[in-house]
């Protein structure tokens, strides 16, 4: 993203926002609620075009490509997304669905490959027994579990994730970073960008970190010199002690 800021009703969503992930990088957007965290994952996704300055997104210009060719490659898991799924599709049709970019089942006819790479895939993520239930009986965590499930079906070459541990109890957020951390450390995964609000859910293995506040960078690079007291604090409009323990974080006020 290169000059992008985003206007809406005479309000800066992004400003001035310059920002580059490679394909190797595993990425944290942190910042408070309305920081434009989710608005910058929409570009990212090729779901809104910025209002001033250019986005490229696995070397394709935003405006010049079609989105539908594009969102493809990209992997996505977002609560508009959740709150999109109708109650009664299946975990499967849900994961499955992926690979045709539509929503729960469709009149498709789905390759045997399909269904096998969607039942590991919620195999992988502790989810196979939701396999034939419906959406509208699962859990939050269990949700969270299927949309990651999801989110991977096209093998996508960048993975979004916007607040995927949001809702989660300890026992299941823990359980996420599990699966987060595994997933960053496999050298053939995906690109990966997660927003988040809690410094405890980034996942060991993150790479580079993004700290936004209303709509602006506070500090972005490399996740050890980002990750800094000084930066949550700035970022967080308040004095916060941040520390670190075996590759996780946690803050608390000063
Ligand atoms: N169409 C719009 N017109 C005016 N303001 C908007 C519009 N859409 C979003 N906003 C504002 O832009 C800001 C950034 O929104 P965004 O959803 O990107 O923030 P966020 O960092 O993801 O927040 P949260 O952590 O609460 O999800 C918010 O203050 C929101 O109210």
């Amino acid at each position: 993203m290169t000059g992008v800021g985003v206007r809406r009703s005479g309000n800066d969503l992004l400003a001035d926002l310059d920002w580059t992930v490679e394909l190797d990088e595993r990425w944290v957007v942190l910042g408070p609620n309305g920081a434009g965290k989710t608005t910058l994952l929409r570009l990212a996704a090729a779901e809104m075009h910025p209002t001033t300055g250019t986005v490229e997104l696995l070397g394709e210009r935003l405006g010049r490509v079609d989105v539908f060719e594009l969102r493809p490659r990209i992997g996505l898991a977002s609560a508009s997304l959740a709150g999109r799924i109708p109650a009664d599709e299946t975990a499967h049709d849900i994961v499955r669905s992926a690979g045709y970019g539509v929503l729960g089942s469709w009149r498709e006819q789905y390759d045997p490959e399909d269904d096998a790479r969607a039942a590991g895939l919620l195999d992988v993520m502790g989810a196979a027994a939701l396999s034939g239930r419906a959406y509208g009986t699962f859990s939050t965590g269990e949700r969270q579990r299927v949309l990651l499930a999801r989110a991977l079906m096209t093998d996508p070459e960048l993975l979004l994730l916007d607040e995927p541990a949001a809702g989660l109890d300890l026992g299941g957020r823990e359980d996420l970073v599990a699966r987060l951390t595994r997933l960053a450390a496999d050298p053939e995964g995906p690109a990966t960008v997660m927003v988040t609000h809690h410094v405890e859910e980034i996942p060991p293995g993150c790479s580079h970190a993004l700290l936004l506040r209303d709509g602006r960078v506070v500090a972005q690079g490399l996740l050890d010199d980002v990750m800094t007291s000084e930066n949550l604090s700035a970022t967080f409009g308040q004095p916060l002690e941040l520390a670190s323990r075996r590759g996780r974080f946690t803050a608390i006020r000063r």
